[in-house]
């Protein structure tokens, strides 16, 4: 289990909270950290499942239909909610089990079993760079997932570079510059309207030259039915090929986790279009429809590599499907 911590650096801006509370200057782990991301999941979620796995209360038909709603309130989806509630039918009927609280052990294993049967490790290139891609609707948190990224990257001592690939907003290129400055990584971009292509040339070309361990790349929000975008998605993939073969390495969704079951429809029809690897599931901070995680890893059969959990700099964690489970219903 990977409960690792993370520390602000000295130069990154400290937030009102961290001024006021002396606790908040503390490193918080992994598991911390996700906990309050999950906190409005886990309280909606919990004032129902509060009462269906109360110690005393027996497992029947009704204690299971309450769990079925808390866990479509939670945005888990009617498919996965299906699939669960089936498989704790079938063992409470099986193994006798009598009380709520056995529920909820039962309810846990079959959410990691979901959430770690899409886990896959990812494996840098032998030679550098490993290409990462940021694709995605318009306004997920691409640009800040990927300003997050370099600077968590960095953090962990690897040497990354940026690609202002989106020439699409009038200001992702100068919003991904702040982000440059603030991780200390560098950046290479192009003119507004440009051609993400040629700037993306030109940063894997950088990074080759340089040995750069990871090129993170900020591409324009695009929907999956704008053939000419997606065919411009297309071309960058080429291009990074040619001058990184076998690149991009990674390609990483970015869904916005307050968008619930829109997201999941979003992200179903992109990774038809595109060939995706892994899910960031950015601002889960503000919402109480963390069950999405779920739905993705059972619908999608893709892995959550990070989770955004707030707008500042550190405010990103890798996922981990434990410290995930036990936030939500330990
Ligand atoms: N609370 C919260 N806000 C976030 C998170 N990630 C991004 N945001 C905010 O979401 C908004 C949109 O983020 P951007 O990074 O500009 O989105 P984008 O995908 O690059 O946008 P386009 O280029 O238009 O597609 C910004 O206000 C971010 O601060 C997160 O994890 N939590």
């Amino acid at each position: 289990m990977a409960f690792s911590f993370f520390n602000r650096r000295k130069d990154e801006p400290e937030t009102p909270a961290a001024e006021s509370s002396p606790e908040a200057n503390e490193p918080r782990s992994l598991f911390e950290r996700m906990r309050s991301a999950v906190t409005r999941t886990r309280e909606s979620l919990s004032t129902t499942l509060g009462t269906v796995v109360a110690l005393t209360r027996e497992v029947d038909d009704a204690s299971l239909d309450d769990l079925e709603f808390a866990l479509l309130a939670s945005d888990i989806g009617a498919p996965t909610t299906n699939e669960i509630i089936g498989r704790l039918r079938d063992r409470a009927l099986r193994q006798g089990i009598a009380s709520g609280a056995e529920l909820r052990e039962l309810l846990k294993a079959e959410i990691l079993r979901i959430l770690t049967s899409v886990a896959k490790p990812v494996y840098a290139p032998s030679n550098p760079p490993e290409v990462v891609m940021m694709v995605g609707v318009n306004g997920t948190g691409k640009t800040t997932t990927s300003g997050k990224l370099a600077a968590l990257y960095r953090r962990e001592g690897r040497s990354v570079l940026l690609c202002a690939a989106d020439t699409f907003r009038a200001a992702a290129i100068e919003q991904l510059e702040v982000w440059s400055q603030r991780s200390g990584v560098d950046l290479i971009k192009t003119k507004q309207g440009g051609d993400p292509s040629a700037a993306l040339f030109d940063a894997a070309s950088a990074a080759k030259a340089r040995a750069t361990e990871i090129l993170l790349v900020d591409t324009a929000g695009r929907l999956h039915t704008k053939a000419d975008l997606m065919k411009e998605l297309d071309k960058m993939v080429r291009t990074s090929d040619k001058v990184v073969p076998g690149s991009p390495h990674q390609t990483l969704l970015v869904i916005d986790a307050t968008t619930g079951q829109n997201g999941l429809q979003q992200a179903r029809l992109f990774t038809e279009a595109a060939k995706v690897t892994g899910i960031v599931l950015t601002k889960l901070d503000g919402t109480a429809k963390g069950g999405i995680v779920v739905a993705i890893a059972h619908e999608l059969g893709l892995p959550v590599r990070y989770v955004g959990i707030g707008e500042k700099i550190e405010d990103i964690i890798e996922f981990d499907p434990v410290a995930f489970t036990e936030s939500l219903l330990g």
